[in-house]
This record gives structure tokens, C-alpha cells and sequence, in this order.
């Protein structure tokens, strides 16, 4: 698996100094309150795991799961929900946690729901910001990783054709490896 990457952008190492720092951050954040943390299935996985053991805070876990990436590089914008929240979350704080922002079409979505079902706050983190791919204009993390380059990026949660998603780091593809 390793062998099909062509560049390692973000070490295992870098990812994790930037949990620390946004797990640090949003201790501070969320002093004295209790957030409903909604990880974005499947990509957010890893990035939720290692983020939340950073956050010193009593907090309540859910997991959502859209998808309008299906199985290609390109969003189909057409976001469907495969698997709602359990928890209600009128009145509640919520940190919505994703790996990337890309066209912005899913985090569109998902913040409209959530504003739509009475949360008291929405505040989204982004392990990563590829802001020259968006097309939904305004759609911005509250806090964000790294800004990351035009490129389609697989690795630590992120997936082509379902693969990667278990590499501890994140890079980019050998050309040959794409089929579409
Ligand atoms: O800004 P956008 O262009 O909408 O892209 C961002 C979304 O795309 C990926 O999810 P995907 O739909 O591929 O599902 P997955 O996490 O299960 O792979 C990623 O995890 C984000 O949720
Ligand atoms: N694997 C992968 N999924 C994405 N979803 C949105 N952007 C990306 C990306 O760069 N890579």
C-alpha cells in the first residue's frame, strides 16, 4: 500500500503536533461546557480518534455519515445521509469534526441540518482546508490543521476507491494508480 504513494505531504508526526494544538485550543474553547461532538464517517475516524484524546473537556460523541464522493475524485455535490446522529441536538454546543473542506458542499449541508435542529452553537474542525477547490462560497472551518494544495489527497482517513484511509499519514497518489 505504501508503494502507491508518489509523496508524503503530511507526516504522522506533523498530524499529530496539529492535534495537539487544536486539541489544546479547544479545551480552551469549550471551557465549562459539555460539546455533542459529531464525527463526519468515514473519513473523520482517525482524525476524531487522536483530536478528542487531546481535548480535555467532558463531552458527548456521536457520528454522522454523508457521502457525495462516490468511489471517483470528483464531488458529485449531491449529498446523501447514509447514517443520521442518535442524539438530539436542540440546545447543544456542536463540534462538527471532518478531515477536509474541499468543495465545501458537505460541510454546507451538514451545517444547515444542524442550524435547522436548533443547536445553540456549530463549530466545525477541519484536520485540513483546500480552499482553491471551493465552490460553496463562505464555507470556512472554524479550525483547520492545514491549508492543503489542489491536489486529491488520500491517507489518514481520506480514501480512493475505499483504500488508504488506514495510512498514519497523508499524501498523494502515483498517477498510475488512478482509474478515472
Ligand atoms: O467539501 P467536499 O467536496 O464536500 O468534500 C469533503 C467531504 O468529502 C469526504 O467525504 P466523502 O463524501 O468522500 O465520504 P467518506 O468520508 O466516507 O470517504 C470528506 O471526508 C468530507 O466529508
Ligand atoms: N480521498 C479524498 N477525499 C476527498 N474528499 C474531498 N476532498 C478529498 C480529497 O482530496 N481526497
Amino acid at each position: 500500500m505504501n508503494d502507491d504513494i508518489q509523496t508524503i505531504l503530511y507526516s504522522e508526526q506533523k498530524i499529530q503536533a496539529a492535534c495537539q494544538r487544536l486539541g489544546q485550543q479547544l479545551t480552551q474553547d469549550y471551557q465549562g461546557k459539555k460539546p455533542l461532538v459529531i464525527c463526519v464517517l468515514k473519513g473523520a475516524v482517525p482524525f476524531t480518534a487522536d483530536l478528542i484524546k487531546q481535548m480535555d473537556l467532558y463531552m458527548d460523541i456521536d457520528f454522522i455519515d454523508v457521502s457525495s464522493y462516490h468511489g471517483g475524485t470528483q464531488s458529485s455535490g449531491d449529498i446523501q445521509m447514509v447514517k443520521d446522529i442518535d442524539e438530539d441536538v436542540s440546545r447543544r454546543d456542536v463540534l462538527l469534526i471532518d478531515d477536509i473542506v474541499d468543495t465545501g458542499h458537505t460541510l454546507a449541508y451538514l451545517k444547515e441540518l444542524l442550524k435547522q435542529r436548533g443547536a445553540a452553537s456549530v463549530r466545525v474542525c477541519m484536520l485540513m482546508d483546500k480552499p482553491e477547490a471551493r465552490q460553496v462560497k463562505g464555507m470556512q472551518a472554524d479550525y483547520v490543521g492545514f491549508n492543503v494544495p489542489n491536489e486529491f489527497l488520500v491517507g489518514y482517513g481520506l480514501d480512493y476507491q475505499g483504500k488508504y484511509r488506514n495510512l498514519p499519514y497523508v499524501g498523494i497518489l502515483k498517477p498510475e494508480i488512478y482509474q478515472d
